[in-house]
């Protein structure tokens, strides 16, 4: 039920870490016509949920949750099957989404500040065995208006390249992506900038096909922590170019399949440190850190008390009421890199703590366990 007034809804929806929204006046004419607003984000299942996919995803669900939008977490079992995830095993594949999945969004979610309980999980396979036909004929809709050439170009969104040896099934993941959110009458598709080239086509085929046009949210990806130089070069290079600058972010975000980049949400604080001793952080550089976009985009976010950073060395205190006066002092070589990567370690690993205890002690043990004796991380 949406009680609230639309530019209030649209700010939680422009809200960081939203990228972008497209867009903010087609989310205003979707409220104007009073239809309910319904959201979904879908994740493949494989390998560990980290910073980005877990806490930067559920915080628009919380942002979304606030103003009364509905929420729906998909667990897309079929596309981690075409993708070859998890070995390839259908029922490990759909194992491992009800448990270790679901349980890992669940406490990403509540670390976020949303609601567990008020979101949907719905497993891809049990749509389309509910749809039946009607799910098929809506991929074969999406086909119809999409050519091969666009879809090529877009298995980008699979973490694929357009020049690798596809198997035909990948191609059609696509079309189902975009199936998925007409099968759900979803009208806020959500996902990070590298989902946008599924969501566009959703846009572009949705009015003329599913009679409605969905309003996509992309929020920010986090980078990897370890991005070098050169990838730092590369992008403050490529910023006035948008979609080569998309490109570069997408193979540098924090992923699963590099376990180095990624703090992983059950990391124990030594892990969690370690990482982050070994992140790129370059000195008064605030453009492209990845420890002050944590900073930034995690810590400070609902924070409400001053952050205080110690100089090691020295012992000097100094506190920090918002990011921008981090970042100015950032910028002003005020805070040494390694004096930032310990706040924001212990930072990180107090906010972790309710995964952690999921993980290591409480009812996602057994999860966390069968996953690491899979010894899958793709
Ligand atoms: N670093 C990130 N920051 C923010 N969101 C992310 C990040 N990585 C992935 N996501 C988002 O999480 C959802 C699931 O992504 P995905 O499963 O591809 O994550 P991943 O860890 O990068 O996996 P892989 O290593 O297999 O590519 C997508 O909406 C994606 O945009
Ligand atoms: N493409 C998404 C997964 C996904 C699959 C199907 C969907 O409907 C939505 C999302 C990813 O890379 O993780």
């Amino acid at each position: 039920m949406l009680s609230l007034d639309p530019e209030t809804i649209i700010s939680a929806a422009l809200r960081e870490p939203t990228e972008e929204l497209l867009t903010p006046d087609n989310l205003r004419k979707l409220i104007e016509t009073g239809v309910p607003l319904n959201h979904y984000i879908g994740f493949e299942i494989s390998g560990f949920v980290h910073l980005g996919t877990g806490l930067i995803s559920m915080q628009k669900v919380a942002d979304l949750q606030s103003v009364g939008v509905k929420t729906r977490i998909f667990l897309a079992d079929y596309h981690s099957w075409i993708n070859k995830k998890l070995g390839g095993d259908l029922s490990v594949i759909r194992r491992v989404a009800g448990g270790y999945f679901k349980e890992a969004l669940r406490v990403s979610l509540k670390i976020a500040g949303g609601d567990p309980d008020k979101t949907e999980f719905i497993l891809g396979s049990e749509l389309y065995e509910k749809l039946g036909v009607d799910y098929f004929t809506n991929v074969l809709r999406v086909s119809m208006e999409t050519t091969l050439s666009r879809i090529r170009r877009s298995v980008t969104i699979l973490g694929r390249s357009e020049s690798e040896a596809l198997s035909f099934a990948q191609l059609l993941y696509v079309p189902m992506q975009v199936a998925d959110i007409f099968s759900m009458n979803v009208n806020i598709p959500q996902g990070g900038m590298d989902q946008r080239k599924a969501h566009v086509i959703a846009i572009e085929v949705g009015e003329k096909v599913f009679g409605y046009k969905p309003v996509a949210l992309h929020h920010k990806l986090l980078p990897g922590l370890q991005m070098t130089k050169e990838d730092w070069e590369k992008l403050s290079a490529a910023k006035s170019n948008a979609e080569e600058f998309r490109d570069l972010l997408a193979n540098i975000k924090m992923s699963k399949s590099k376990p180095e980049t990624a703090i992983f949400i059950h990391d124990s604080e030594e892990e969690i440190k370690r990482k982050i001793r070994s992140a790129f952080c370059p000195p008064g550089e605030t453009e492209f850190n990845p420890v002050l976009e944590l900073a930034r985009l995690i810590i400070f976010r609902d924070r409400r008390e001053p952050l205080e950073i110690v100089n090691k060395k020295t012992g000097e205190k100094k506190t920090f009421e918002n990011y921008s006066q981090l970042e100015e002092a950032y910028k002003r070589k005020e805070v040494h890199p390694l004096d930032l990567k310990e706040t924001v370690a212990e930072e990180l690993a107090k906010l972790l703590k309710p995964a952690r205890k999921t993980f290591l002690e409480g009812p996602g043990r057994s999860f966390l366990e069968e996953l690491r004796e899979l010894k899958i991380t793709r």
